[in-house]
């Protein structure tokens, strides 16, 4: 059998400078594009210091993401789990995957979360009394990487203190900017600064998770306060605790990255392409402005309220479509597996990226073009094609807290603010896609009922 087509490159650092140069210069798309053009749907390259086979397409989404566990295990990159931590989501397979998983879904399921959307009202309406009111220019994407890590610490960390919160968020950003970086550990380089910031987070965060077990043991707490409370309380058949001390130390770090980068995102590209598109702004604000009319003042939003808000929801999921906020992902070869009339050896990467199928002119007919109403029939959407919360088992957990959090935040600034973009049109991809100034808007509030 022989092994797909293209070079391995230099060992450790093969192909992985080109690829962050590119996503740096917003050609990341272009650069996989490319690739596939070059060799077709399956090639070789290495990929943060290891080996790796680069597949596309919806059957190759299918494989990925439904792929038999006992020949594709989710691991990450060497980078992540050392930052991270190995008893995250992302490391865990089979049943300690499906342990853990289960035991968060009982926080992020929509029947539960059902009963925060007045706590996320209240924090948005905060961060804009906090960072929008007064200001006539802000850059988005750090203010809503402020509100999503808030919404983070008040729901799933029940960190309410704002100095506590702005010293995880310090050490929290030193920490991420090194996940996809080469695992050099040198004193300057990015990975090692982050490994630094990441034992920093992972003290704080054991006193946090030590004073909630006290807490809880006193009755103190409840254990639906919050995701912490919730995973300490879990107990399996033999009553022991199920989800262990560190597996919630390192799933707290993979959720304060998965969870806030993303959503933050979604949230500017979201801004940003209402901007750009003022027809798709006039119906969301009118959507919006419907239900602004059916609160009382001051009348926080609730569950029922979302769910009126379907064209705003899908002019999220088109955003997602353009603009994923997770470029790809990596999973990890058990076996030797044939595919495609090659061999992807054991020990090897498998790596996906999104946008192969999001901007395929065959699934979604004239791609660059910014169309909400594809997404008003979703059974039309062949399956495998749209995965900006990836699919199958590993589907990300945290979507319904993401739409909740996005819906929640879009209605508040499009009712109160209007806006224009005073930053050029760019954005580079970091490894999450960040636009030019941060998307500087100017901003007026408009008259309050
Ligand atoms: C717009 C927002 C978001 C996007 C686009 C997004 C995207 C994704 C994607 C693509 C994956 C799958 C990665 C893979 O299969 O390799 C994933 C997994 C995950 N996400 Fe999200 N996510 C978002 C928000 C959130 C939020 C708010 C949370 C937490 C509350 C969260 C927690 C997680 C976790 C824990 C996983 C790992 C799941 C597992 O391996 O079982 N995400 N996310």
């Amino acid at each position: 059998r022989k092994l797909p087509p293209g070079s391995l490159g230099i060992p450790v650092i093969g192909q992985s400078i080109g690829l962050l140069r590119a996503m740096r210069t917003n050609t990341g798309e272009k650069w996989v594009r490319e690739r596939a053009r070059k060799y077709g749907p399956i090639s070789k390259l290495t990929l943060f210091g290891k080996p790796t086979v680069f597949i596309h397409g919806q059957a190759a989404n299918k494989f990925v993401f439904h792929g038999d566990g006992s020949m594709v295990a989710n691991k990450q990159t060497s980078s992540v789990r050392a930052i991270l931590g190995d008893r995250n989501l992302l490391e865990l397979g089979d049943q300690d995957h499906k342990r853990v998983r289960d035991s968060f879904m009982s926080f992020l399921r929509p029947e539960s979360l059902k009963q925060y959307v007045g706590k996320m009202d209240g924090e948005v309406r905060e961060h804009i009394e906090l960072h929008w009111q007064g200001k006539e220019k802000v850059s988005v994407l750090p203010l809503m990487k402020i509100l999503t890590f808030n919404i983070i610490c008040s729901l799933l960390f029940g960190v309410e203190e704002r100095a506590e919160r702005e010293k995880f968020l310090k050490n929290f950003q030193e920490m991420i900017e090194g996940m996809w970086s080469i695992p050099v550990k040198l004193p300057f380089t990015r990975y090692n600064r982050s490994l630094r910031a990441s034992s920093r987070v992972q003290s704080m965060l054991k006193e946090l998770v030590q004073k909630k077990k006290v807490k809880l043991e006193q009755c103190a707490a409840t254990p639906h306060q919050d995701l912490i409370t919730c995973l300490l309380s879990k107990r399996n058949e033999g009553n022991e605790r199920a989800v262990t001390d560190k597996e919630i130390l390192h799933n707290i770090m993979l959720v304060m990255v998965a969870g806030h980068d993303t959503s933050s995102v979604l949230i500017t590209f979201m801004l940003r392409l209402l901007s750009k598109n003022p027809a798709v702004y006039e119906a969301v604000l009118q959507e919006q402005e419907d239900i602004a009319r059916s609160k009382n003042s001051g009348e926080p939003l609730a569950w029922e309220d979302l769910a009126r808000m379907k064209y705003t929801w899908r002019v999220a999921m088109e955003t997602l479509r353009m603009v994923p906020p997770i470029f790809g992902g990596f999973r990890l070869a058990l076996k030797d597996i044939d595919y495609g009339g090659y061999l992807i050896p054991k020990g090897w990467q498998i790596f996906w990226a999104s946008n192969m199928t999001h901007m395929d002119e065959v699934i979604f007919p004239e791609p660059a073009k910014f169309d909400p109403a594809r997404f008003e029939n979703q059974l039309s959407v062949p399956p495998y094609s749209f995965i900006p919360f990836g699919g199958g088992p590993r589907i990300c957990p945290g979507n319904e807290f993401a739409r909740i959090e996005t819906l929640v935040a879009i209605h508040h600034l499009v009712t109160q603010y209007s806006w224009e973009l005073c930053s050029d049109d760019h954005y580079i991809r970091d490894p999450m896609p960040v636009p030019s100034q941060g998307l500087l808007l100017r901003i007026a509030p408009k008259k309050q009922k």
